[in-house]
């Protein structure tokens, strides 16, 4: 037992048989996880995904829920067929008919295991079933021995436990270890319980029912209060050493207890002393997997799992990061198979980061140099949401440029729209000297270049003009090549601005000044 148990009043008198550290992990985002509208998965998809669970060392897969379609019977069956060491478990109500499907399905897994259950609170007793609690307890029982004729591993769960009596709940349990439940599973199927809660009746069942030590007592918290992963970690701690749990947290409304969040949990609070089987570095590619097939998107700040959680985009955070990356995380990202963690430039970020960005695309600056690129990132950074590299490397190479070319834009106004003229006034310095031009043209680009041209007073003429809006949002930097003609000779200019009218008249000016 960890230190936490050892101290905790309810725990100290666990039984024997629930004291080992080694947590299971059931894995039923192919039951739960499936039941979200527009997850559906054919049977290939689920065998993928199954094979995956397995590479991540799941102990159960729960496969499907057999009766319900020819489908889903399939599924199980292939499944059993395709995985050899997780347990597969199917699904079926405390009905006969359910559980004749579910161990047809069952047939080919190496260890099958049937999952069968009734509702225990009052309200699936009386609203839902129209029954009574006796006769639950009696359906309940029946239903456990008569999964026993099949299978040797059958589970019991309690549906609604959360919501459930608990001296009520210990009378059912007691009575389906009886029947020869292996398993004994305390749902909060609601996602109603506080974590304290929740553990409370846990060590209730653990201190009340005097059969206990005969079943593995498992969690199968919902994520209505967002509380699913307390609630699992607090039934732990009070003597679950099964966790029913899903890739990504998916599963019916709020979804399920996340897989990933339990597992990193336990494995970062070692003093707990309790652990899973589970290779934490297949969490990443696993997430992605069931992600892209169930056509379901992680939210970016999903713990472990979401696009941010190893990304750090503030100043401060990225200056205690790169001095020591434990400063910010608790978990080395390579851990749960994430390549490394990422700082994100951002006009929130600081100098420290974006010198190691620099360092890291391979340029050197002293101090003073880093200033000037610093102000012109936090220009752009205003405009843009994040900086890429490519967007830095922009940054730099224009900033070595500045200065040194003969003809700068100082500013540009342009008039342009539906039912107007397009008119744009441009003032360039050109050797430190300001001029103003207005024109106008079919664009605000083609008047932005007639003044300009008006200008410089050189014959020249466009050859190539093509403009690129990179990367991914309509904020983004456009990129401007320009190739003029001047005397027979060729010359190009380039740069990149959020205002692509911008970014032509400078990759304009940037060639006009190569001419000598
Ligand atoms: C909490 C959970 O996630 S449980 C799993 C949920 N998953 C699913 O429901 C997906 C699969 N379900 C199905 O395909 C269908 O609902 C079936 C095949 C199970 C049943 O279909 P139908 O026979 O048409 O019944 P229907 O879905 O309309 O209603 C469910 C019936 O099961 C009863 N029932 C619900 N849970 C249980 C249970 N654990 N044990 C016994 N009976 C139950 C209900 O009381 C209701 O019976 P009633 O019609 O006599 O009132
Ligand atoms: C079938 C049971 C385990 C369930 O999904 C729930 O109670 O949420």
């Amino acid at each position: 037992m960890g230190p936490f148990n050892k101290f905790h009043p309810v725990i100290a008198g666990l039984k024997e048989t629930n004291m080992s550290n080694r947590v299971y992990i059931f894995d039923t985002t192919l039951r739960d996880g499936e039941q979200v509208p527009g997850c559906q998965l054919n049977t290939i998809e689920k065998i993928e995904v199954a094979r995956q669970l397995e590479k991540l060392g799941v102990d159960v897969i729960e496969a499907g829920f057999p009766v319900s379609s020819p489908g889903d019977f399939n599924s199980v069956v292939e499944i059993s067929k395709a995985v050899s060491n997780p347990t597969i478990c199917a699904l079926t109500r405390a009905v006969k008919k359910d559980i004749e499907v579910a161990a047809d399905a069952l047939q080919f897994a190496k260890r099958g295991r049937i999952h069968t259950g009734i509702g225990t609170s009052p309200y699936h007793i009386f609203n839902k079933l129209n029954s009574n609690p006796d006769a639950i307890i009696e359906r309940a029982v029946e239903a456990v021995k008569y999964a026993k004729k099949f299978v040797e591993d059958v589970e019991f769960y309690a549906e609604d436990a959360g919501r459930s009596d608990n001296e009520y709940l210990a009378r059912v349990i007691e009575a389906v270890i009886k029947a020869g439940a292996t398993v004994v599973n305390i749902p909060d199927t609601t996602g109603y319980c506080l974590p304290s809660e929740y553990g409370e009746k846990i060590a209730y069942l653990v201190n009340h029912v005097p059969n206990i030590d005969k079943a593995i007592i498992s969690t199968h918290c919902h994520n209505d209060l967002g509380m699913a992963t307390a609630n699992s970690l607090s039934g732990i701690m009070n003597g679950a050493r099964q966790v029913e749990v899903t890739m990504n947290g998916i599963g019916e409304r709020a979804g399920n207890t996340a897989l990933e969040e339990v597992v990193m949990a336990l494995r970062c609070h070692k003093d707990l002393e309790f652990d899973t089987g589970i290779d934490s570095k297949q969490i990443m590619r696993t997430s992605n997997l069931v992600s892209t097939l169930m056509r379901m998107p992680v939210q970016a700040n999903k713990a472990i799992v979401g696009r941010n959680a190893f990304s750090h985009s503030s100043g401060i955070h990225q200056d205690g990061v790169l001095k020591n990356r434990e400063n910010y995380e608790i978990i080395d990202p390579v851990e749960v198979g994430v390549k490394e963690s990422s700082i994100v430039l951002t006009a929130r970020s600081g100098r420290a980061a974006l010198k190691h960005r620099m360092t890291v695309l391979g340029y050197q600056y002293e101090p003073s140099e880093l200033d000037n690129i610093y102000n012109r990132f936090l220009d752009l950074a205003d405009k843009k949401k994040d900086i890429t590299d490519e967007d830095l490397e922009i940054l730099i190479g224009s900033e070595k440029q500045a200065g040194k070319k003969p003809l700068q834009l100082v500013s540009l106004q342009v008039v342009s729209g539906k039912s107007t003229i397009p008119t744009a006034t441009v003032q360039v310095s050109f050797n430190g000297d300001i001029f103003t031009e207005t024109a106008a043209g079919n664009g605000p680009i083609d008047a932005a270049f007639t003044a300009v041209k008006a200008l410089v007073k050189r014959r020249v003429r466009l050859e190539e003009f093509l403009i690129q809006a990179i990367t991914r949002g309509s904020d983004d930097l456009g990129k401007v090549h320009v190739k003029i003609e001047h005397k027979g000779q060729l010359y190009y200019g380039f740069a990149a601005h959020t205002d692509i009218v911008t970014a032509s008249v400078e990759a304009f000016l940037d060639a006009l000044s190569k001419i000598e």
